[in-house]
């Protein structure tokens, strides 16, 4: 947060899991919330995901480049409207560059191709899981913007401890890859009203970028 009376440090939370604090300034998290609304619209807009099992996640979701369901990649909206998932803006492909140089020091060389933009109201969470439906061993990139929330970052073994619980908090820029990019990871907790104010968001919102490694139809 600005005004920070002792700055939060870039840390490595695992190896290849690196947490950079404050990485996108205000105005910035304010293109990529008007960003995100316009995403969030129909056709191909935001939407509730329905698991195998009969469950439903309470994170709304919208995606770009690539439509992910569980647990799969596709070129159209499978699980909704079934329209032409929307593409993945150049804008996040720089973001992306730029993401992966600021947390390791060089520039992941993989062209980042999906989005997927998650929606976190007060009540909502994500259990722990494995982000394994990429044929690529590029790094995740995780944006967080609006509310900050309880990040759970685990092991590859398990969904059970050893795990480092952290805060995510709006501009906040969390890359996992290498000896980390199979661990498990999930979003316990939401802490409602933390959002900036200049941002005008309720709730939170999370960008992952990643490399899909599949070929465009
Ligand atoms: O919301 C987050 O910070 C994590 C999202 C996530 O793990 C995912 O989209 O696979
Ligand atoms: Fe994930």
């Amino acid at each position: 947060m600005d005004g920070e009376l002792i700055p939060r440090d870039r840390a490595e939370v695992a190896p290849g899991a690196v947490l950079v604090p404050d990485w996108l300034d205000l105005e910035r998290q304010r293109e990529l919330v008007a960003a995100c609304r316009e995403w969030a619209r129909p056709p191909a807009g935001m939407r509730t995901v329905q698991t195998p099992g009969g469950g439903v996640m309470t994170a709304k979701q919208v995606c770009l480049g690539w439509h992910w369901s569980p647990y799969r990649f596709t070129a159209t909206v499978e699980d909704g409207d079934g329209r032409p998932v929307k593409p993945f803006p150049p804008l996040l492909g720089e973001l992306a560059h730029s993401a992966t140089e600021a947390a390791y020091g060089e520039a992941e060389p993989s062209e980042y191709d999906v989005a997927l933009i998650n929606y976190y109201d007060a009540d909502a969470r994500m259990g722990m899981h494995q982000d394994k439906d990429e044929r690529s061993d590029a790094s995740v990139i995780s944006l967080s913007l609006g509310d900050t929330c309880v990040f759970r970052f685990g092991n590859t073994e398990s969904r059970s401890r050893p795990y480092t619980d952290l805060e995510l908090r709006s501009g906040d820029l969390f890359v996992f890859g290498g000896p980390s990019r199979q661990a498990f990871h999930g979003v316990p907790r939401i802490l409602p009203g933390t959002a900036p104010a200049g941002l005008v968001l309720t709730g939170r919102l999370n960008i992952t970028l990643r490399v899909s490694g599949l070929d465009r139809p």
